[in-house]
């Protein structure tokens, strides 16, 4: 008998995955983060990347880390999280979980909250010395939203368009 594969993705890999993957979407030259919200069945219901709102060109909005507020991506850029959730097919969230390249930061976490999502599965946690990513953390604890870091087995996944 031939037994089945045994190094097919894990859920918790294919979803971080499907995250890495649409964070390459992103323009941001600096940062790109990908999110990938999942429901209990395992069902994929919203992905989504940092960009900028629909209309606003990515050719006439700054993609700048510094400088005046208004000469900067931060007022403009929408978060991936915020953007898989508004993407979602499903308005109700409850249960779902959340897969994202980085750790929300406080007003991704009001969505996430507010949507019912109940786990946050993070990648990197590299602004984990801000208020935002603080005020993130109390909140979540908080509302007994949980949140883990994804710890891979693998050290990357390769991707052939030729087969
Ligand atoms: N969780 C997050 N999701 C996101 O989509 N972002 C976006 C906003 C910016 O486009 C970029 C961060 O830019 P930088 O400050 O690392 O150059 O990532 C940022 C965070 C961090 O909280
Ligand atoms: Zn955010």
């Amino acid at each position: 008998m031939v037994g089945k594969r045994t190094d097919y993705l894990s859920w918790d890999e294919y979803f971080m995955a499907v995250a890495l993957l649409s964070g390459l979407r992103s323009k941001d030259p600096n940062t790109q983060v990908g999110a990938c919200v999942a429901n209990s069945q395992n069902k994929i219901v919203g992905v989504g990347y940092n960009g900028f709102p629909w209309g606003c060109s990515d050719d006439e909005l700054p993609w700048s880390r510094e400088g005046n507020y208004l000469d900067t991506k931060y007022p403009y850029v929408c978060h991936a999280e915020l953007n898989a959730v508004l993407n979602s097919i499903s308005y109700d969230l409850r249960d779902c979980r959340i897969y994202v390249a980085l750790f929300p930061c406080n007003e991704c976490t009001k969505v996430i909250i507010q949507a019912g999502i109940r786990e946050i599965i993070y990648l990197s946690d590299k602004y984990a010395d801000t208020d935002s990513v603080r005020a993130s953390k109390i909140m979540l604890d908080k509302s007994n939203t949980s949140y883990r870091q994804f710890t891979p087995d693998r050290e990357s996944i390769l991707l052939h368009f030729s087969q």
